[in-house]
């Protein structure tokens, strides 16, 4: 990461407007390479606002566009990449459960395989004599980030190299990630994996890693360049439409949480908001908690989302715990709305409340979501119509 990333709207914009010159050919051009985390390179780092939406998609894909127009295509579609993973887990919500169930059956072998155990721990800590491996490690831990790149050797040495079970990759992702995202990070893996397009997998190459890191490392005769894509035993079931609630009217309660910190900019029409709640749980993200750097952001993104929601809706708002939210919603004998949360651990935290909440979605997510079925290619094109609808995001 550049400079510690400040968990505020107001950071978010600046880097933003100190992103946008570079938004068009410098990123298309520059992307895959990563310099190291002392050097500056072509990619945003935007990724923690957008995360906790304290940054819109749609705000960033528009502004990018009013930029550079067509030059900013590489850079709107990578932002899509993110909307089509959320939109694709949307429909196919058992590819989270599967994770889930992936990750306690590898966490049952680290209990009982003492070789598994040892290897787990070597590449947490950076010790598995894989240079460029260790670094990217090391890197996760202390920095709380890692370009894109390196995120796909990283995953692929582990399953392929390694040979570790990804769902224990994937979670020590979640642990350390300021942007830290059930569905990009899940989907990544499985997609680095070969379990998202069955039989097509990520595998990283030596000369590709010296390539694009400028000749920092490389691990000829490291790697494994011939490793088979993974298989699973049970496949996704058939994507469902995501469900989208009517929207909401009349007096109503509003809860925040950290996958939405814009709550003012939701489509809220029509309704009056009496009173704000929010809830903070990015600790259930990951097996054994989050690192303090991602908690403390997700908190501060909350706490910034509480400010601005007492400034438009003109009431103040309380910090909840997820367990105190029953109570506080039948204190208020009123409807009580949020932002859609995406599926992952906030959504099913929400449910299990059984608040009734009615969902908000974002025009985005509903313009979007509905195309991300299949393949990313048949929805590239949608991006662009919604970043030219006049408004909504
Ligand atoms: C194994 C693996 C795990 C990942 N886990 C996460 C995760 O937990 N959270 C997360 O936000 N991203 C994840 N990504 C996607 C991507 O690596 C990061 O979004 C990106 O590196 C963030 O850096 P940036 O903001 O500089 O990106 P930029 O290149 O500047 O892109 C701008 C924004 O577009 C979005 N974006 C870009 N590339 C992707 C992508 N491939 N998939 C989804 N969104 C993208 C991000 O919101 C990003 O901030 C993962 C990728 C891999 C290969």
């Amino acid at each position: 990461m550049d400079a510690e990333p400040i968990p505020t709207r107001d950071a978010g914009l600046d880097r933003l407007a100190a992103f946008l010159p570079r938004a068009g050919a410098a990123y298309a051009a520059g992307r895959n390479t990563d310099p190291g985390p002392e050097r500056k390179g072509a990619v945003s780092q935007l990724s923690p606002w957008l995360r906790h939406r304290l940054l819109t998609e749609a705000e960033v894909a528009r502004a990018a566009f009013a930029a550079h127009g067509e030059a900013a295509a590489k850079f709107i579609e990578e932002v899509g990449w993110r909307t089509y993973w959320k939109g694709w887990l949307e429909q196919r919500p058992g590819v989270y459960d599967l994770y889930r169930a992936g990750l306690r059956r590898a966490e049952n072998r680290l209990a009982t395989e003492e070789g598994l155990r040892r290897a787990f721990h070597d590449a947490c800590a950076g010790r598995t004599g894989i240079d460029c491996f260790d670094s990217w490690a090391r890197e996760i831990v202390a920095r709380n980030y890692l370009h894109n790149h390196a995120r796909m050797w990283f995953a692929s040495i582990w399953i392929f190299t390694l040979r570790l079970p990804w769902e224990l990759g994937a979670d020590f992702f979640l642990r350390h990630l300021l942007d830290g995202d059930i569905a990009s990070n899940t989907l990544s893996w499985r997609w680095v994996a070969g379990l998202h397009t069955p039989g097509k997998h990520y595998l990283a190459r030596a000369e590709n890693i010296a390539r694009f890191t400028g000749g920092r490392f490389d691990p000829r005769g490291l790697l494994d360049e011939a490793a088979e894509p993974l298989t699973e035993a049970v496949r996704p079931r058939p994507a469902l439409p995501p469900q989208f609630d009517p929207p909401p009217s009349g007096e109503v309660v509003l809860l925040l949480h950290e996958e939405d910190c814009a709550a003012e900019t939701l489509d809220l029409a029509g309704c009056t908001v009496r009173a704000v709640a929010a809830v903070a749980m990015p600790e259930a993200r990951a097996r054994g908690g989050v690192a303090p750097a991602v908690a403390g952001f997700a908190h501060g993104a909350l706490v910034d989302a509480m400010g601005r929601a007492a400034a438009r809706f003109g009431v103040r708002p309380v910090l909840l715990e997820v367990d105190d939210l029953a109570g506080w919603a039948a204190a208020h004998r009123l409807k009580v709305v949020t932002a859609h949360p995406p599926i992952g651990p906030v959504a099913q935290a929400l449910a299990a409340a059984d608040v009734g909440a009615v969902r908000v979605a974002r025009a985005w997510d509903r313009a979007l979501w509905p195309h991300a079925g299949r393949g990313f290619f048949g929805f590239r094109p949608r991006i662009g119509d919604a970043v030219a609808a006049a408004s909504g995001g």
